[in-house]
Formats: C-alpha cells, sequence, structure tokens
C-alpha cells in the first residue's frame, strides 16, 4: 500500500525532475522545496523550463523521470488529489470571451467539485481577494482590460482553497498601474498560502517575494534569497560618485585610504568639470561617510551612494555564470545541490 503523504512539511518538493520532448532535454534533474507560506520568484530566460516545471507540479503533464510532492502528496501516483491542493494560473490562461466574471467563476468552482452554497461563498471571497465585485463581476470578460482578465484567471486559481498557488507570468503585458494592482494582490496572499510566480519582470519580483530559483537551460543556476544571491554573484560594493576630479586625481585620493578601489569611468567631465565614476570594492561594510569625508577634502562632490545591485543585476550574473561553467563542463555537478 503506498503512502499518500510524504514530505508534508513542504508545500512543494521536486526531486530530480527531468522532462525530454522527443530528443530535447527541457529540464535536466530539477530539484528544490518550497516552505509552507513562502513566496518564491522563478526566474529563467525564454525557453529556460520555467512553464514545464510549473506543469509537471500542477500534474499537467507527467515528467519523464523524477518525483514532484504537493502538499506531501505525490502528483505522478495520485494526480487529482494533488490538484486539490494547487491553483494553477498558466501563461497567456485563455478565458472565454462571451461569459459574465462571475459566471464563469461559478463554473470554475463546479469543475473543481465545490457545492451549492460552497461555490456562492468562495467566488464571492475570491472576487473580493481579486477586487472583481459589483460591476466587474457582471462583465462579459471578453470586454475586460488585460489588467482585469489576469485578476479573473488568480480568482480562478484560488478557487478552493489550494494551499498553493502557482502563476505563469502574472504580468506579461500589462501597464505599470496594472503590474501594481496585480502585485498588491500577490503581495495580500502572503501567509495564507505558499505562492510560485514566474516573471520577466524582475524589479516586480524582488518587491514581493521571499526567495528567488533562477533556472537556466533546464537546470537551477541559483536559489536563495535577493540578499543571498547578491552576495554570492556580486560580492562587489559599488559606489558612484560624480566629482571634479580626473581619473588620475580620483586614483591619488582613494590610494591611500587602502580598500583596494577599482574605478571605472561612467561618463567623463562634463561641462561642469564633474566626471562620474565607479568605485568597486570587495569589502562589504559601509564607506559612505569615510568616502565623503577624504574626498570632499580633495575635490567637490556632487553625489556619492551606494549602487546595490538589482536582481537583473544577479539573474544576469548567475546565467552567465552556468553558460561559463556549462562551456568548462564543469555545469550540472552543482544542479542537484543549489536548491535545497
Ligand atoms: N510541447 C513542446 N514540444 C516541444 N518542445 C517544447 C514543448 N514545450 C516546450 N518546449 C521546449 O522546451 C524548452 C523549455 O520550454 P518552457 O516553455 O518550459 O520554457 P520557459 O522557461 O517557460 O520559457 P518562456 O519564458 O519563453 O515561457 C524550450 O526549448 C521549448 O521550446
Amino acid at each position: 500500500m503506498q503512502e499518500v503523504a510524504q514530505n508534508v512539511e513542504y508545500s512543494i518538493v521536486a526531486e530530480g525532475l527531468c522532462k525530454s520532448y522527443g530528443a530535447m532535454k527541457a529540464i535536466d534533474n530539477v530539484s528544490f522545496k518550497i516552505a509552507k507560506g513562502e513566496i518564491l520568484g522563478f526566474l529563467g530566460p525564454n525557453g529556460a523550463g520555467k512553464s514545464t516545471t510549473m506543469r509537471i507540479l500542477s500534474g499537467l503533464m507527467p515528467a519523464t523521470s523524477g518525483r514532484a510532492y504537493v502538499c506531501g502528496v505525490s502528483v505522478a501516483n495520485f494526480p487529482k488529489l494533488a490538484q486539490t491542493h494547487i491553483g494553477y494560473m498558466p501563461e497567456n490562461n485563455p478565458l472565454p470571451e462571451d461569459v459574465r466574471v462571475a459566471e464563469y467563476l461559478k463554473f470554475r468552482a463546479a469543475i473543481k467539485g465545490l457545492k451549492g452554497g460552497e461555490i456562492r461563498r468562495e467566488v464571492d471571497e475570491v472576487m473580493e481577494v481579486c477586487q472583481l465585485q459589483r460591476k466587474a463581476s457582471r462583465k462579459i470578460i471578453g470586454n475586460l482590460s488585460k489588467g482585469f482578465k489576469q485578476r479573473v484567471g488568480i480568482a480562478d486559481a484560488l478557487l478552493g482553497h489550494p494551499e498553493v498557488i502557482i502563476m505563469d507570468e502574472p504580468t506579461i503585458g500589462l501597464d505599470p498601474h496594472q503590474i501594481i494592482a496585480i502585485r498588491e494582490l500577490i503581495d495580500s496572499l502572503r501567509g495564507r498560502m505558499s505562492v510560485v510566480i514566474s516573471s520577466h519582470i524582475l524589479p516586480e519580483i524582488e518587491l514581493v517575494c521571499d526567495r528567488v530559483m533562477i533556472i537556466n537551460q533546464g537546470m537551477v543556476v541559483a536559489s536563495g534569497t535577493p540578499e543571498n544571491l547578491r552576495n554570492e554573484f556580486l560580492p562587489v560594493d559599488t559606489y558612484k560618485v560624480s566629482a571634479s576630479a580626473t581619473f588620475e586625481e580620483m586614483k591619488a585620493a582613494l590610494e591611500p585610504l587602502g580598500f583596494g578601489f577599482k574605478i571605472e569611468t561612467v561618463a567623463p567631465k562634463n561641462s561642469e568639470g564633474f566626471a562620474t565614476y565607479a568605485l568597486k570594492t570587495k569589502k562589504r561594510e559601509p564607506l559612505g561617510d569615510i568616502l565623503i569625508k577624504e574626498l570632499s577634502q580633495k575635490m567637490k562632490l556632487r553625489e556619492l551612494y551606494l549602487a546595490r545591485p538589482t536582481l537583473e543585476d544577479i539573474f544576469m550574473a548567475a546565467t552567465r555564470r552556468s553558460w561559463e561553467e556549462k562551456r568548462e563542463g564543469i555545469f550540472g555537478s552543482k544542479n542537484q545541490e543549489m536548491a535545497k
């Protein structure tokens, strides 16, 4: 007799997932765990294997090998039961154009096995969470803006109170206002369920996610909080300074401080006599005050700040490193340990 639930302390456990489409390996030995209540950003360049992984977790497609568990339930062995724990919003979510929002959600609730009064209660609840009440609930889906259509997709995924919700590109094609609205909606789910979001809009991911996992060419290449990943992939602090100094003057002013600064010219002197430099150091301690004190004695300063690497910088560094490691034949051996 097979145990129904294993690894129950995690919302999702993926162990060595592989998927091939014919001869093409879309994902290769992907392993990771998602804690209960965690919001995970799932990043990767086009074709990296994000949708493939999400579809396997959602029970829509079998893995070629490996195991996936949702709330302890094996997706391969008990797909219907696993699906009751997960709400999935696919990329380019296809919605019927000629149905009203509330009617569509009632229909979806019935398909998910909800009954009678439960349907009404749950549909009202998800419409409230996604701000689709009143006028919006009576609108024909085909007449909604893209942002509101995305909300309908999220409301659908929330029906049935799943413990895990997976969203594939929830903000794709939205304008900045709509992106903020969807971010706030995702933020409002914090603590209620585990959330996996794939997105290309990296600042959004950084704002809303507890942890980030980066996949490249079908393999996990990085996993951690944005802060951990900054330390791992870009362990250098960069100060941007705009000053009335030539490169040589800047070099001479920094040398006695002994922090091993490497100087790069960002912009040469402008008509007002100010040049901009990037000062890079491996010293990871706050140096802003010392720099202001010392440099201002030798030159005029217009601006000086610590330029923190963005998630986009981390993403570029992580994917670049995996390409380099692949070229040298050492990539893949690290893949297993990466996302634990
Ligand atoms: N049904 C399929 N048949 C054959 N190849 C496929 C199929 N689905 C995906 N692929 C290929 O598998 C690889 C991974 O695709 P996947 O859609 O999982 O990537 P992704 O990271 O979601 O990309 P994107 O960000 O562009 O959506 C790609 O090379 C893709 O062309």
